[in-house]
C-alpha cells in the first residue's frame, strides 16, 4: 500500500480543532488497554497530550516531504530511547491512534481512509523504531549529569552548569531534554548555552515560569552536587559555517543557543562580521549581558547590542526587539539565527523576509519550554 498524505490530512483536519478531547481519548485508549504503560508517563499529562498532538500534527503535514520528516522521526526514536520505549509499545500506540482518529474523524472515515492512516503511521513508526535501533549500537539512552555551578542571575534566572557522566555529542545551537529527581517522568526542553568544550561540562539558561515544573525546580530547588537526566541532543538551529556575516536574535533565555553558536564562530577561525541583538523586557533581566561584553571586547568583529522593551527610564536602546532589528541596517546576505518568545521568533522572520532575507538564510527552532 502506497502512502496518501491527502487522505491522511484530510481526515486529520478534522481532528485539529478538537485537539484537547482527541488527545484525552487517545491516552485513555492507551492506558485502558495496556495499563502497564501507564508508569512510563509523567504523572500530570497535560504537556503530554500537547507534544503528541504537536509531534502528530508535524508529521501529518509534512508527510509530502519525506527527507524533513525522515530526519524528524529518526530524532524523534532516538529521543523516545530514553524513555524506555521498545518496538512492541509502537503497536499499542498505533492501535490507540488508529481508535481515535476513527472515532474523531467518523464523519469522512472508510476503509481507504484507514489504510492511508494504517500505511503512514506504519511507515512512520518503522523510521523511529530503526532509528532507535541504529542508536542504541552507539549511544546511551540518556546521561546522568552533575551540578557542578549554580548561579542565579535574577530571581528567575539561573545559568547552570552540568558535568557530564559520558559524552554527549552535540552541534551549537542544540538542546536537551532535562529530568530532575524532583519530578520523575516529567522532562523540558533546554538549549545548551555553550559550544562543545571537550570537557563534558555544559551550561544552561532557565527561566523559573509560573506552574514551570522543570524549571521552577532547576532555578529554585536545585544545587550544587544535585543529579539531573539528560537525553539526546536535538534540533537544527545548527552552525551554517558559510563564512558569511551574522544575525543574531535573542529574546530572554533564547540567548541559549545564541551564545552557542557564537562561541563555536568564536572557536571556527572564521571572522565574519556578528551582530547580536540581545532583546529583555526590562535592564536587570539582560542576565547574561556581563559575559557578552567581555566577548565583544575580545573579539571586535563581534557586536552585541542590548535591547529592553519595558523599561522607560532605560538609558540604552529602547523598543521592540524586532522592530529595533528592522530599524537597524538591511540584513540581506547574512546567516541569521533567531531564538526566543515564539510570537517573537515569528515577528522577526516575518520582518526578515519582508526585508528581502530568504527563509533558507534563516535558522530557528521550535522548542517548547514551560509550562
Ligand atoms: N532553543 C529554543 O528554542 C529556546 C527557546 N527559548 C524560549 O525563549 C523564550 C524566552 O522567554 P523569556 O526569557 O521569558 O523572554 P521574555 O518574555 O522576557 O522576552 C524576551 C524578549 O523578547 C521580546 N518579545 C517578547 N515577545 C515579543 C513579540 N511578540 N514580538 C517581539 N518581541 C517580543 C521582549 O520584548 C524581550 O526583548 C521562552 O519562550 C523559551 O521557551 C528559550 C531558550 C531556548
Amino acid at each position: 500500500m502506497s502512502l496518501n498524505p491527502r487522505l491522511v490530512k484530510e481526515s486529520f483536519a478534522l481532528i485539529e480543532p478538537v485537539a484537547d478531547k482527541a488527545a484525552a481519548y487517545f491516552y485513555g485508549r492507551l492506558f485502558a488497554e495496556n495499563p502497564h504503560l501507564r508508569g512510563m508517563f509523567p504523572p500530570a499529562m497535560d504537556v503530554q497530550r500537547d507534544r503528541l498532538f504537536g509531534a502528530l500534527t508535524r508529521i501529518v503535514w509534512s508527510l509530502d516531504s519525506p527527507d524533513g520528516l525522515a530526519a524528524f522521526l529518526g530524532q524523534l526514536g532516538r529521543d523516545h530511547r530514553k524513555y524506555g520505549v521498545v518496538a512492541e509499545h509502537y503497536t499499542a500506540i498505533g492501535n490507540a491512534l488508529l481508535a481515535t482518529v476513527r472515532r474523531f474523524a467518523a464523519e469522512v472515515w472508510d476503509a481507504e481512509i484507514e489504510a492511508a492512516w494504517v500505511t503512514a503511521y506504519t511507515a512512520a513508526a518503522n523510521i523511529m523504531i530503526e532509528s532507535a535501533d541504529a542508536d542504541a549500537g552507539v549511544s546511551p539512552a540518556w546521561w546522568l549529569a552533575e551540578v557542578i555551578g549554580h548561579e542565579r542571575r535574577t530571581p528567575d534566572i539561573a545559568v547552570i552548569t552540568l558535568r557530564l557522566d559520558r559524552d554527549l555529542p552535540y552541534l551549537p545551537g542544540q538542546y536537551v531534554t532535562v529530568q530532575t529527581a524532583r519530578w520523575p517522568r516529567v522532562w523540558r526542553t533546554f538549549s545548551i548555552a555553550n559550544a562543545p568544550r571537550g570537557d563534558r561540562t555544559i551550561r544552561l539558561h532557565v527561566r523559573a515560569v509560573p506552574g514551570g515544573w522543570v524549571s521552577t525546580a532547576l532555578v529554585e530547588h536545585t544545587r550544587i552536587g544535585d543529579t539531573v537526566m539528560l537525553g539526546p541532543a536535538l534540533g537544527t538551529m545548527t552552525p551554517a559555517d558559510s563564512g558569511r556575516d551574522i544575525l543574531c536574535v535573542a529574546g530572554g533565555t533564547g540567548l541559549a543557543p545564541i551564545k552557542a553558536i557564537v562561541e563555536h564562530v568564536i572557536g571556527s577561525g572564521l571572522r565574519p562580521a556578528v551582530h547580536l541583538l540581545y532583546g529583555a523586557r526590562r535592564a536587570c533581566e539582560l542576565y547574561d549581558l556581563t559575559d557578552l561584553i567581555r566577548m565583544e571586547s575580545a573579539f571586535p568583529w563581534l557586536r552585541v547590542l542590548p535591547v529592553v522593551s519595558e523599561q522607560p527610564g532605560y538609558d540604552g536602546v529602547r523598543g521592540r526587539l524586532t522592530e529595533v532589528m528592522e530599524r537597524l541596517r538591511s540584513w540581506a546576505g547574512h546567516d541569521v539565527y533567531v531564538c526566543g518568545p515564539a510570537a517573537m521568533v515569528d515577528d522577526a522572520v516575518r520582518r526578515l523576509q519582508r526585508n528581502g532575507v530568504p527563509l533558507t538564510d534563516i535558522r530557528r527552532d521550535v522548542v517548547h519550554g514551560e509550562p
